[in-house]
């Protein structure tokens, strides 16, 4: 099994050499996201939940204790139910992670007229194996890999890092680089802060906002994992652009799956909390995740919003994620842009 770089410094932007070597070359990139079903059915999600719950980045459990569990239990009853899920979700063109980073990798595309961009998926189809190759074959000579994961974990960037290792080592492959973290981005940051004020002025403003990154077992902090240091700084830096005071912001993780203790506060108990503290409206942005998927329409927009509402909350109110919108690619070309050049 390959193992990942070495963890970032929180805060460092830095490109991790996977194949070094000098060769002038054209530049390709490649923009990652984690992966979704290919259809809103329990088949499809099946297919999808056991590639990524087969990843020792992702669940560490031995084979022989987890195997059994989930071939017999968690996928046949998972399955169905999640597929329900992403129904209530799905797109005219897909599902939304698959629309929202296939458009994004264009809009990044767009603004890098001498790069080649493409997307690929480290779960599911496109792969990312596939697309370096088909990058390779347009002839990009170098690839730099953006994960579409603003704060690093090890269940994620380090997952990607396997297969872009991977990848590097086989013969002929192309030079490969990874962005490993962009948790602080200031034009990134700017871009939530534009879009959390677009949506003040256009439906009002929440007495909380509540910023909703997806949760890690603490387990994986408490053995070094950075994520959650770089989530409380992405937040710091959001409320610091957007102006806001204490009290006026909050910070919590969703997403938990399983029995074990994740990171805290939990999203759900917050809401139940704020709206037992006789919070009107709150409203809620996540930003860890670039993309809209699952976890933010289904999870925070939907079922958070009945949570909130169950537990007395005037209502919740979901900010999209950044998707394709203009700010975000130009932010990210221009992360992109400054990792090339230095690449030279
Ligand atoms: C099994 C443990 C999981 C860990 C650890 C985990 C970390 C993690 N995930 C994301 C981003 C996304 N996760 C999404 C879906 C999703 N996540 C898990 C489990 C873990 N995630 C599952 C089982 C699922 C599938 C849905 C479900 O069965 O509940 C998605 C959405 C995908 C989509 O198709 O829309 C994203 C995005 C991060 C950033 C992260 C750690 C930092
Ligand atoms: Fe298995
Ligand atoms: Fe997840």
């Amino acid at each position: 099994m390959p193992t990942a770089p070495d963890m970032p410094a929180p805060g460092a932007n830095r490109a991790v050499d996977l194949a070094a070597s000098d060769t002038p070359a054209p530049q390709g990139v490649l923009v990652v996201n984690l992966g979704t079903p290919r259809a809103p059915t329990a088949a499809a999600v099946r297919r999808y939940l056991a590639e990524f719950l087969h990843d020792r980045r992702v669940v560490q459990l031995s084979r022989w204790l987890w195997c059994p569990l989930l071939h017999g239990v968690i996928l046949p009853l998972r399955s169905p139910r999640v597929a329900k899920k992403y129904a209530q979700i799905w797109m005219e063109d897909g599902s939304p992670l698959a629309v929202h980073t296939q458009r994004l990798a264009l809009a990044i595309g767009e603004r890098l007229p001498d790069v080649r961009v493409s997307h690929a998926m480290r779960y599911g189809a496109p792969d990312i194996a596939t697309e370096v190759r088909a990058l390779q074959s347009q002839g990009c000579a170098r690839v730099l890999v953006l994960p579409l994961y603003p704060q690093y974990s090890t269940t994620t960037t380090a997952s990607v890092a396997d297969v872009v290792e991977r990848v590097a080592r086989a013969a002929g492959a192309p030079q490969l680089r990874m962005i490993d973290q962009y948790a602080t981005d200031p034009a990134v940051i700017a871009a939530l802060a534009g879009s959390v004020r677009a949506h003040w002025q256009a439906h009002g403003r929440g007495e909380r906002l509540l910023l909703s990154f997806h949760g890690i077992p603490q387990r994986l902090v408490d053995g070094g994992d950075p994520y959650s240091t770089q989530c409380h700084a992405t937040a710091a830096a959001l409320a610091q652009a957007l102006g806001l005071g204490h009290g006026e912001w909050l910070v919590a993780f969703q997403s938990r799956f399983g029995r074990e203790q994740w990171l805290q506060p939990a999203t759900d108990a917050t809401l139940r909390a704020l709206a037992g503290a006789g919070v009107g409206r709150v409203d809620v942005v996540c930003p860890g995740f670039p993309a809209d998927c699952l976890e933010t329409l289904e999870e925070i927009a939907l079922q958070n919003a009945e949570i909130f509402r169950a537990a007395g909350g005037g209502g919740l109110s979901y900010i999209p994620c950044l998707n394709d919108a203009p700010a975000h690619a130009d932010a990210l070309a221009a992360l992109v842009r400054r990792e090339l050049d230095a690449w030279r």
